[in-house]
Protein backbone atom coordinates (compact mmCIF):
# COMPACT_ATOMS: atom_id res chain seq x y z
CA UNK A 1 0.00 0.00 0.00
CA UNK A 2 1.57 3.14 -1.38
CA UNK A 3 1.68 5.97 1.61
CA UNK A 4 2.48 9.72 1.91
CA UNK A 5 5.95 10.38 2.37
CA UNK A 6 6.01 14.01 1.56
CA UNK A 7 3.76 17.11 1.59
CA UNK A 8 5.53 20.37 0.54
CA UNK A 9 3.29 24.09 -0.40
CA UNK A 10 4.87 26.73 -2.64
CA UNK A 11 3.44 29.88 -3.61
CA UNK A 12 2.89 29.92 -7.04
CA UNK A 13 0.69 32.79 -9.06
CA UNK A 14 -3.18 33.19 -10.24
CA UNK A 15 -4.60 34.27 -13.37
CA UNK A 16 -5.38 37.67 -11.56
CA UNK A 17 -1.52 38.02 -10.48
CA UNK A 18 -2.67 36.84 -7.30
CA UNK A 19 -0.19 34.67 -5.09
CA UNK A 20 -1.91 31.24 -4.51
CA UNK A 21 -1.34 27.68 -2.94
CA UNK A 22 0.42 24.80 -4.67
CA UNK A 23 0.70 21.87 -2.69
CA UNK A 24 3.45 18.50 -3.70
CA UNK A 25 2.59 15.18 -2.48
CA UNK A 26 5.24 12.47 -2.98
CA UNK A 27 4.62 9.00 -2.06
CA UNK A 28 7.33 6.43 -0.90
CA UNK A 29 6.63 4.74 -4.42
CA UNK A 30 8.16 8.01 -5.49
CA UNK A 31 4.78 9.05 -6.94
CA UNK A 32 3.93 12.65 -7.01
CA UNK A 33 0.60 14.95 -7.08
CA UNK A 34 0.22 18.52 -7.69
CA UNK A 35 -2.97 20.64 -6.85
CA UNK A 36 -3.36 24.63 -6.84
CA UNK A 37 -5.77 26.09 -5.29
CA UNK A 38 -8.18 28.95 -7.41
CA UNK A 39 -9.51 31.76 -5.80
CA UNK A 40 -13.49 33.18 -6.52
CA UNK A 41 -14.48 37.08 -6.55
CA UNK A 42 -18.37 36.37 -6.04
CA UNK A 43 -17.72 34.05 -3.41
CA UNK A 44 -20.60 32.91 -1.23
CA UNK A 45 -20.90 33.48 2.36
CA UNK A 46 -21.02 29.34 2.97
CA UNK A 47 -18.08 29.13 1.22
CA UNK A 48 -14.68 27.26 2.40
CA UNK A 49 -12.45 30.84 3.29
CA UNK A 50 -8.94 30.87 1.80
CA UNK A 51 -6.27 32.11 4.41
CA UNK A 52 -4.61 35.29 3.18
CA UNK A 53 -2.33 37.61 4.91
CA UNK A 54 -0.33 40.78 4.65
CA UNK A 55 2.79 39.03 3.38
CA UNK A 56 4.04 38.95 -0.46
CA UNK A 57 2.62 41.85 -1.95
CA UNK A 58 1.71 45.41 -1.08
CA UNK A 59 -2.12 44.71 -1.70
CA UNK A 60 -1.61 42.29 1.37
CA UNK A 61 -3.26 39.34 -0.31
CA UNK A 62 -0.23 37.28 0.80
CA UNK A 63 -0.34 33.54 1.31
CA UNK A 64 2.63 32.66 3.73
CA UNK A 65 0.15 31.90 6.73
CA UNK A 66 -1.33 29.08 4.71
CA UNK A 67 1.74 27.87 3.61
CA UNK A 68 3.27 27.75 7.53
CA UNK A 69 0.16 25.51 8.30
CA UNK A 70 0.78 23.09 5.56
CA UNK A 71 4.75 22.62 7.23
CA UNK A 72 3.44 22.99 10.60
CA UNK A 73 0.24 20.87 10.92
CA UNK A 74 -0.67 19.32 7.11
CA UNK A 75 2.69 17.12 6.47
CA UNK A 76 2.84 15.52 9.91
CA UNK A 77 -0.23 14.78 10.07
CA UNK A 78 -0.54 13.15 6.77
CA UNK A 79 2.94 11.58 6.11
CA UNK A 80 2.18 7.72 6.49
CA UNK A 81 -1.60 7.71 5.39
CA UNK A 82 -2.24 5.39 2.51
CA UNK A 83 -3.24 7.69 -0.33
CA UNK A 84 -5.40 5.55 -1.34
CA UNK A 85 -7.43 6.63 1.01
CA UNK A 86 -9.00 9.61 0.13
CA UNK A 87 -12.18 10.12 2.63
CA UNK A 88 -9.24 9.30 5.52
CA UNK A 89 -6.72 12.11 3.72
CA UNK A 90 -9.60 14.50 3.99
CA UNK A 91 -11.44 13.81 7.17
CA UNK A 92 -7.89 14.11 8.83
CA UNK A 93 -7.62 17.71 6.91
CA UNK A 94 -10.98 18.83 8.54
CA UNK A 95 -10.48 17.44 11.58
CA UNK A 96 -7.17 19.63 11.69
CA UNK A 97 -8.14 22.79 10.82
CA UNK A 98 -11.10 22.12 13.24
CA UNK A 99 -13.42 25.06 12.21
CA UNK A 100 -16.42 24.96 10.00
CA UNK A 101 -15.51 27.35 7.34
CA UNK A 102 -11.54 26.32 6.78
CA UNK A 103 -10.20 29.47 8.79
CA UNK A 104 -7.57 28.15 10.49
CA UNK A 105 -5.28 26.03 8.01
CA UNK A 106 -7.12 27.69 4.96
CA UNK A 107 -9.60 26.83 2.15
CA UNK A 108 -6.36 27.20 0.17
CA UNK A 109 -4.03 24.87 2.45
CA UNK A 110 -6.64 22.76 2.24
CA UNK A 111 -7.96 22.07 -0.92
CA UNK A 112 -4.72 22.37 -2.71
CA UNK A 113 -3.19 19.42 -0.40
CA UNK A 114 -6.84 17.65 -1.07
CA UNK A 115 -6.17 17.74 -4.81
CA UNK A 116 -2.75 16.87 -4.51
CA UNK A 117 -3.22 13.69 -2.64
CA UNK A 118 -5.96 12.62 -5.37
CA UNK A 119 -3.39 13.70 -8.15
CA UNK A 120 -1.08 11.06 -6.27
CA UNK A 121 -2.72 8.49 -5.92
CA UNK A 122 -3.55 8.51 -9.67
CA UNK A 123 -0.10 8.92 -10.69
CA UNK A 124 0.68 5.65 -8.32
CA UNK A 125 -2.12 3.76 -10.15
CA UNK A 126 -0.27 4.63 -13.41
CA UNK A 127 -3.77 6.11 -14.63
CA UNK A 128 -5.20 9.54 -16.17
CA UNK A 129 -6.59 10.69 -13.36
CA UNK A 130 -10.66 10.81 -14.68
CA UNK A 131 -9.99 6.62 -15.44
CA UNK A 132 -8.74 6.63 -11.46
CA UNK A 133 -12.04 8.19 -10.74
CA UNK A 134 -14.01 5.81 -12.91
CA UNK A 135 -13.17 2.77 -11.30
CA UNK A 136 -14.33 0.77 -14.39
CA UNK A 137 -17.62 2.59 -14.75
CA UNK A 138 -18.63 4.13 -18.00
CA UNK A 139 -17.95 7.62 -18.15
CA UNK A 140 -18.80 10.57 -20.88
CA UNK A 141 -17.29 14.00 -21.56
CA UNK A 142 -18.96 16.21 -20.70
CA UNK A 143 -20.95 18.89 -21.87
CA UNK A 144 -19.44 22.43 -21.59
CA UNK A 145 -20.36 26.08 -20.40
CA UNK A 146 -18.41 28.66 -21.87
CA UNK A 147 -18.36 32.62 -21.61
CA UNK A 148 -18.53 34.83 -24.54
CA UNK A 149 -19.15 37.83 -22.45
CA UNK A 150 -17.73 38.67 -18.55
CA UNK A 151 -19.92 41.42 -16.10
CA UNK A 152 -20.72 41.40 -12.43
CA UNK A 153 -17.40 40.98 -10.27
CA UNK A 154 -15.66 39.96 -13.02
CA UNK A 155 -15.59 43.41 -14.87
CA UNK A 156 -15.77 46.41 -12.19
CA UNK A 157 -19.72 45.53 -12.16
CA UNK A 158 -19.92 47.22 -15.92
CA UNK A 159 -23.00 45.10 -16.00
CA UNK A 160 -25.06 43.29 -13.50
CA UNK A 161 -24.87 39.54 -15.38
CA UNK A 162 -21.92 38.36 -14.26
CA UNK A 163 -21.61 34.98 -17.14
CA UNK A 164 -23.00 35.33 -20.19
CA UNK A 165 -22.50 32.11 -21.64
CA UNK A 166 -23.33 29.16 -24.86
CA UNK A 167 -24.03 25.45 -24.71
CA UNK A 168 -23.67 24.26 -27.48
CA UNK A 169 -26.30 21.67 -27.73
CA UNK A 170 -26.08 20.81 -31.57
CA UNK A 171 -22.57 19.59 -30.72
CA UNK A 172 -21.89 15.49 -31.48
CA UNK A 173 -18.43 15.48 -29.87
CA UNK A 174 -16.50 17.57 -27.04
CA UNK A 175 -14.25 18.59 -29.61
CA UNK A 176 -17.06 20.11 -31.56
CA UNK A 177 -19.13 21.62 -29.15
CA UNK A 178 -15.40 23.85 -28.97
CA UNK A 179 -15.42 24.91 -32.78
CA UNK A 180 -19.04 26.00 -32.37
CA UNK A 181 -17.98 28.02 -29.22
CA UNK A 182 -15.12 29.48 -30.55
CA UNK A 183 -17.05 30.53 -33.80
CA UNK A 184 -19.60 31.95 -31.48
CA UNK A 185 -16.86 33.81 -29.18
CA UNK A 186 -15.40 35.22 -32.33
CA UNK A 187 -18.56 36.81 -33.77
CA UNK A 188 -18.79 38.45 -30.81
CA UNK A 189 -15.63 39.82 -30.44
CA UNK A 190 -16.43 41.04 -34.67
CA UNK A 191 -19.76 42.69 -33.43
CA UNK A 192 -17.97 44.30 -30.50
CA UNK A 193 -15.43 45.88 -33.08
CA UNK A 194 -17.88 46.85 -35.43
CA UNK A 195 -19.47 48.77 -33.11
CA UNK A 196 -16.52 50.23 -31.50
CA UNK A 197 -17.59 48.52 -28.13
CA UNK A 198 -13.86 46.34 -28.33
CA UNK A 199 -12.48 47.17 -24.94
CA UNK A 200 -10.38 43.88 -24.10
CA UNK A 201 -11.80 40.80 -21.42
CA UNK A 202 -13.42 40.41 -18.14
CA UNK A 203 -11.58 38.29 -15.06
CA UNK A 204 -12.72 34.75 -16.99
CA UNK A 205 -11.54 35.74 -20.60
CA UNK A 206 -15.12 36.93 -22.43
CA UNK A 207 -15.27 40.10 -23.99
CA UNK A 208 -15.52 43.04 -21.76
CA UNK A 209 -19.27 44.18 -21.32
CA UNK A 210 -19.17 47.58 -22.91
CA UNK A 211 -23.77 47.92 -22.67
CA UNK A 212 -26.11 50.00 -21.84
CA UNK A 213 -28.07 47.51 -20.74
CA UNK A 214 -28.62 43.91 -19.38
CA UNK A 215 -30.60 42.98 -22.51
CA UNK A 216 -28.34 44.39 -24.67
CA UNK A 217 -25.75 41.94 -23.70
CA UNK A 218 -28.51 39.26 -24.04
CA UNK A 219 -29.18 40.45 -27.77
CA UNK A 220 -25.74 40.54 -28.69
CA UNK A 221 -25.03 37.24 -27.40
CA UNK A 222 -28.02 35.88 -29.90
CA UNK A 223 -25.95 38.20 -32.79
CA UNK A 224 -23.42 36.57 -32.16
CA UNK A 225 -24.53 33.02 -32.54
CA UNK A 226 -26.36 33.71 -35.61
CA UNK A 227 -23.33 35.89 -36.98
CA UNK A 228 -21.39 32.27 -36.35
CA UNK A 229 -24.08 30.66 -38.67
CA UNK A 230 -25.16 29.02 -36.01
CA UNK A 231 -29.03 28.50 -35.10
CA UNK A 232 -29.66 30.18 -31.37
CA UNK A 233 -31.90 27.74 -29.38
CA UNK A 234 -31.23 24.84 -31.59
CA UNK A 235 -27.20 25.09 -32.56
CA UNK A 236 -26.76 26.96 -29.69
CA UNK A 237 -28.32 28.20 -26.47
CA UNK A 238 -27.71 30.48 -23.37
CA UNK A 239 -26.47 29.80 -20.64
CA UNK A 240 -26.80 32.67 -17.44
CA UNK A 241 -24.64 33.26 -13.96
CA UNK A 242 -27.19 36.21 -12.80
CA UNK A 243 -24.84 35.85 -9.68
CA UNK A 244 -27.83 37.73 -7.84
CA UNK A 245 -26.09 37.60 -4.08
CA UNK A 246 -23.65 40.22 -5.87
CA UNK A 247 -26.25 43.01 -6.37
CA UNK A 248 -29.22 41.59 -4.31
CA UNK A 249 -29.53 41.28 -0.36
CA UNK A 250 -33.02 40.69 1.93
CA UNK A 251 -34.93 40.70 -0.61
CA UNK A 252 -34.09 44.02 -2.49
CA UNK A 253 -32.19 43.88 -6.07
CA UNK A 254 -30.30 46.51 -7.73
CA UNK A 255 -29.30 46.63 -11.43
CA UNK A 256 -26.98 49.08 -11.46
CA UNK A 257 -27.13 49.23 -15.00
CA UNK A 258 -30.62 50.25 -15.39
CA UNK A 259 -30.73 51.94 -12.52
CA UNK A 260 -33.65 50.38 -11.81
CA UNK A 261 -34.44 48.29 -7.75
CA UNK A 262 -36.73 45.27 -7.98
CA UNK A 263 -38.47 43.10 -4.89
CA UNK A 264 -37.47 39.51 -5.21
CA UNK A 265 -40.97 38.87 -7.17
CA UNK A 266 -39.91 41.89 -9.45
CA UNK A 267 -36.54 39.89 -10.54
CA UNK A 268 -38.30 36.94 -11.06
CA UNK A 269 -40.60 38.68 -13.35
CA UNK A 270 -37.49 40.10 -15.33
CA UNK A 271 -35.73 36.67 -15.64
CA UNK A 272 -39.42 34.71 -16.70
CA UNK A 273 -39.51 37.52 -19.42
CA UNK A 274 -35.89 36.84 -20.63
CA UNK A 275 -36.64 33.38 -20.89
CA UNK A 276 -39.38 33.50 -23.05
CA UNK A 277 -37.61 35.76 -25.17
CA UNK A 278 -34.29 33.72 -25.19
CA UNK A 279 -32.94 30.91 -26.02
CA UNK A 280 -31.70 30.07 -22.24
CA UNK A 281 -31.36 27.08 -20.91
CA UNK A 282 -29.59 27.40 -17.72
CA UNK A 283 -29.48 29.66 -14.87
CA UNK A 284 -27.36 29.75 -11.99
CA UNK A 285 -27.91 32.09 -8.92
CA UNK A 286 -31.50 33.54 -10.21
CA UNK A 287 -31.89 34.96 -6.99
CA UNK A 288 -29.62 36.01 -3.72
CA UNK A 289 -28.25 33.34 -1.46
CA UNK A 290 -30.34 34.56 1.44
CA UNK A 291 -33.02 34.80 -0.47
CA UNK A 292 -35.12 30.44 -0.45
CA UNK A 293 -38.08 31.95 -0.61
CA UNK A 294 -37.47 33.85 -4.27
CA UNK A 295 -35.31 30.70 -5.10
CA UNK A 296 -38.39 28.41 -4.89
CA UNK A 297 -40.71 30.50 -6.83
CA UNK A 298 -38.65 30.84 -9.07
CA UNK A 299 -38.24 27.34 -9.51
CA UNK A 300 -41.93 26.75 -9.46
CA UNK A 301 -42.05 28.85 -12.29
CA UNK A 302 -39.40 28.15 -14.12
CA UNK A 303 -37.78 24.94 -13.12
CA UNK A 304 -39.57 22.64 -15.49
CA UNK A 305 -38.00 24.68 -18.14
CA UNK A 306 -34.53 25.31 -17.65
CA UNK A 307 -31.98 23.61 -15.40
CA UNK A 308 -31.70 26.35 -12.12
CA UNK A 309 -28.54 26.12 -10.84
CA UNK A 310 -27.22 27.03 -7.09
CA UNK A 311 -23.80 28.16 -6.53
CA UNK A 312 -23.57 30.85 -3.74
CA UNK A 313 -26.59 29.55 -2.24
CA UNK A 314 -25.83 25.70 -2.35
CA UNK A 315 -21.57 26.31 -2.08
CA UNK A 316 -21.21 22.72 -2.88
CA UNK A 317 -21.95 21.47 0.08
CA UNK A 318 -24.05 17.92 0.94
CA UNK A 319 -26.13 19.03 3.52
CA UNK A 320 -27.50 22.26 1.78
CA UNK A 321 -28.44 20.71 -1.83
CA UNK A 322 -30.60 18.22 0.27
CA UNK A 323 -32.25 20.69 1.70
CA UNK A 324 -32.74 22.86 -1.43
CA UNK A 325 -33.93 19.41 -2.94
CA UNK A 326 -36.70 19.03 -0.04
CA UNK A 327 -38.32 22.50 -0.45
CA UNK A 328 -37.68 22.56 -4.22
CA UNK A 329 -35.49 25.22 -4.73
CA UNK A 330 -32.84 24.93 -7.97
CA UNK A 331 -32.69 21.76 -9.64
CA UNK A 332 -28.98 21.49 -10.09
CA UNK A 333 -25.66 22.25 -8.42
CA UNK A 334 -22.34 23.42 -9.29
CA UNK A 335 -19.82 22.30 -8.21
CA UNK A 336 -16.24 23.53 -7.06
CA UNK A 337 -13.59 21.64 -4.83
CA UNK A 338 -12.43 25.12 -2.77
CA UNK A 339 -15.92 26.00 -2.12
CA UNK A 340 -16.64 22.82 -0.43
CA UNK A 341 -12.93 22.85 0.93
CA UNK A 342 -12.00 19.03 0.43
CA UNK A 343 -12.51 16.59 -2.94
CA UNK A 344 -14.12 14.33 -0.40
CA UNK A 345 -16.89 17.11 0.05
CA UNK A 346 -16.89 18.03 -3.07
CA UNK A 347 -17.86 14.36 -3.88
CA UNK A 348 -20.39 13.87 -1.46
CA UNK A 349 -22.29 17.40 -2.31
CA UNK A 350 -22.14 15.61 -5.89
CA UNK A 351 -23.84 12.45 -4.57
CA UNK A 352 -26.28 14.57 -2.68
CA UNK A 353 -27.29 15.87 -6.05
CA UNK A 354 -27.64 12.87 -8.23
CA UNK A 355 -29.50 11.66 -5.20
CA UNK A 356 -31.55 14.18 -5.35
CA UNK A 357 -32.32 14.14 -9.33
CA UNK A 358 -30.26 17.58 -9.44
CA UNK A 359 -28.35 17.90 -12.58
CA UNK A 360 -24.43 18.48 -11.73
CA UNK A 361 -22.01 20.68 -13.50
CA UNK A 362 -18.27 21.24 -11.83
CA UNK A 363 -16.68 24.40 -12.62
CA UNK A 364 -13.74 26.33 -12.10
CA UNK A 365 -13.33 29.64 -9.84
CA UNK A 366 -12.30 33.40 -11.97
CA UNK A 367 -9.33 32.82 -10.36
CA UNK A 368 -7.66 30.13 -11.84
CA UNK A 369 -4.50 28.31 -13.13
CA UNK A 370 -3.02 25.20 -15.19
CA UNK A 371 -4.53 23.11 -13.11
CA UNK A 372 -7.00 20.75 -15.15
CA UNK A 373 -8.10 18.77 -12.32
CA UNK A 374 -11.70 19.80 -12.56
CA UNK A 375 -11.64 18.20 -15.92
CA UNK A 376 -10.83 15.37 -14.54
CA UNK A 377 -13.45 15.61 -11.81
CA UNK A 378 -16.61 15.91 -14.07
CA UNK A 379 -15.55 13.54 -16.39
CA UNK A 380 -14.18 10.60 -13.89
CA UNK A 381 -17.55 11.80 -12.27
CA UNK A 382 -19.65 11.75 -14.40
CA UNK A 383 -20.91 14.60 -13.59
CA UNK A 384 -22.68 16.12 -17.16
CA UNK A 385 -21.42 19.58 -17.26
CA UNK A 386 -18.30 21.42 -16.90
CA UNK A 387 -18.11 25.29 -16.19
CA UNK A 388 -14.54 26.98 -17.13
CA UNK A 389 -15.25 30.32 -18.07
CA UNK A 390 -14.02 31.51 -21.52
CA UNK A 391 -12.40 30.43 -24.67
CA UNK A 392 -9.17 32.69 -24.98
CA UNK A 393 -7.17 32.64 -21.85
CA UNK A 394 -4.75 30.14 -21.23
CA UNK A 395 -5.50 28.97 -17.98
CA UNK A 396 -9.11 28.22 -19.54
CA UNK A 397 -7.50 26.45 -22.67
CA UNK A 398 -5.73 24.22 -20.54
CA UNK A 399 -8.88 23.05 -19.02
CA UNK A 400 -10.30 22.96 -22.50
CA UNK A 401 -7.64 21.33 -24.40
CA UNK A 402 -7.12 18.24 -21.61
CA UNK A 403 -10.73 17.43 -22.60
CA UNK A 404 -9.58 17.41 -25.97
CA UNK A 405 -7.06 15.00 -24.66
CA UNK A 406 -9.24 12.79 -22.77
CA UNK A 407 -12.05 12.67 -25.86
CA UNK A 408 -8.87 11.60 -27.85
CA UNK A 409 -8.84 8.29 -25.74
CA UNK A 410 -12.38 7.51 -27.22
CA UNK A 411 -14.73 8.54 -24.50
CA UNK A 412 -18.40 9.35 -25.52
CA UNK A 413 -19.96 12.75 -25.19
CA UNK A 414 -22.75 13.92 -22.66
CA UNK A 415 -24.10 16.56 -25.37
CA UNK A 416 -27.65 17.76 -24.76
CA UNK A 417 -28.93 14.50 -22.56
CA UNK A 418 -26.34 16.55 -19.97
CA UNK A 419 -29.48 19.38 -19.09
CA UNK A 420 -32.48 16.52 -19.13
CA UNK A 421 -33.17 15.82 -15.71
CA UNK A 422 -31.70 12.29 -14.17
CA UNK A 423 -34.19 10.42 -12.26
CA UNK A 424 -33.23 10.40 -8.24
CA UNK A 425 -31.13 7.34 -7.87
CA UNK A 426 -32.72 7.03 -4.37
O1 LIG B 1 -19.72 32.57 -9.80
C1 LIG B 1 -19.12 31.68 -10.40
O2 LIG B 1 -19.74 30.72 -10.83
C2 LIG B 1 -17.61 31.71 -10.57
C3 LIG B 1 -17.19 31.37 -11.96
O3 LIG B 1 -17.82 32.18 -12.92
O4 LIG B 1 -17.09 32.95 -10.18
P1 LIG B 1 -16.20 33.08 -8.86
O5 LIG B 1 -15.10 32.12 -8.96
O6 LIG B 1 -15.74 34.51 -8.83
O7 LIG B 1 -17.12 32.76 -7.72
MG1 LIG C 1 -21.71 31.47 -9.98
Amino acid sequence: MSRIKDVRGRQVWDSRGWPTVEVEVTLDTGAVGRGIAPAGASRGAHEAVELRDGGALLGGKGVRTALAGIERDIAPALVGLPVSDQARIDRTLIDLDGTPNRSRLGGNAVVATSMAALNAAAADAGLPLWRHLAEGRPVRLPLPQIQIFGGGAHAGRRIDIQDLMVIATGAGSFGQALEMTAEVYHSAGRIMAGRGLLQGVADEGGWWPAFDTNEEALDTLVRAIEGAGLVPGEDVCIALDIAASEFGRNGRYRLGLEGVEYDSDGLCAVLLDWLDRYPIVSIEDPLAEDDETGLVAFTRAAGTRVQIVGDDYLVTDARRVEAAAAKGACNAVLLKPNQAGTITETQDALAAAKAAGFNTIVSARSGETEDAIIVHLSTGWNAGQLKVGSFARSERMAKWNEAIRIESAGLPFFGRSALQRPTRST
